[in-house]
């Protein structure tokens, strides 16, 4: 018998009032899938994230997460308890313990859980180790991040929801939190992140779900998402550009009319941001 997905949702629909916030999300998410949930302020990602953590009801539609509806799991009760320890939450700047160390606080989480991983272990994954002692209100903001990242991380889940993971982070930090993003999935955790940085998407994600309206418009690996920019490169150099299918065509003009090298001249395939703001665009 094949495993269920880790996520499933179909139809899903939500409303606040009279506004429809989702209006018929279909999303499946297999074990040790990466996937990278994009989209305009307000297209929906929260409530979709929430809504799979348990945190929010929803008016109509199936879910399930690791097989089971977070609507009918309830608040206590052992099988809320399990079903919640197969779930790691990273939330912004969700640990704010400040007097405790990193090492007191993760130690601290690691008792909710039936089975926690090693607290020294799990902060030497997230590259704290050198920290352990440290007062929490003494880290950066970067080293915040990844203790809520231990945080999530404690119980040991299978699934991970990371809620824009890297906002605030300076290029170095967040190249090294990538990094920690892909040793977690290269061990097999299913990850739903959501994010509005493109690349993060692109360096990350094995499948980009773009939500606009309430709806998915686009669901498919972020280089197949690319193509449907369309295959035309743009051919740049000082003092220019031009879209084009055929790009040699255009570079033998311009080193005619340069009379040699073309000052400046690079060649750029449609990328992953160019293809999202074509979606979100059309669809307001
Ligand atoms: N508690 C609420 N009460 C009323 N309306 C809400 C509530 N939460 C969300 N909404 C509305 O539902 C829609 C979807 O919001 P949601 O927060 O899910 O979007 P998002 O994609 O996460 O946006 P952002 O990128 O800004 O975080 C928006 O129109 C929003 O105004």
């Amino acid at each position: 018998m094949t495993e269920s997905p880790a996520v499933r949702t179909r139809g899903l629909h939500k409303r606040y009032g009279r506004r429809t916030a989702l209006a018929g999300i279909d999303l499946d998410i297999a074990y040790g899938e990466v996937v990278a949930l994009l989209g305009p302020n307000g297209a929906g990602k929260t409530s979709t994230v929430e809504i799979l953590e348990g945190h929010r009801s929803r008016d109509g539609g199936e879910v399930t997460v690791l097989g089971v509806d977070p609507a009918r799991v309830g608040r206590f009760g052992r099988a809320a308890r399990d079903w919640r320890s197969g779930i790691g939450i990273v939330l912004q700047e969700a640990t704010d313990l400040g007097e405790l160390t990193v090492g007191e606080t993760v130690r601290h989480f690691a008792r909710y859980y039936p089975a926690p991983r090693d607290p020294a272990e799990v902060i030497e994954v997230v590259g704290l180790t050198d920290r352990t002692r440290t007062r929490i209100r003494k880290l950066s903001g970067g080293q915040r991040r990844r203790l809520d990242v231990a945080v999530g991380l404690v119980g040991d889940p299978r699934l991970v929801f990371l809620d824009e993971p890297t906002t605030g982070f300076d290029p170095a930090a967040r190249r090294a939190f990538w990094e920690l993003i892909r040793t977690l999935a290269g061990a097999g955790t299913t990850i739903l992140l959501t994010t509005h940085y493109l690349d993060e998407a692109e360096a990350l994600a094995d499948r980009v779900v773009v939500l606009a309206g309430g709806r998915v418009v686009a669901d498919g690996p972020p280089t197949a998402l690319a193509e449907r920019a369309g295959h035309q490169v743009t051919v740049r150099w000082s003092g220019g550009e031009r879209r084009t299918d055929d790009p040699a065509t255009v570079i033998a003009e311009l080193t005619r009319r340069f009379g040699g090298p073309i000052p400046g001249l690079t060649v750029t395939r449609p990328s992953l941001e160019d293809a999202y703001l074509d979606l979100i665009g059309s669809r307001p």
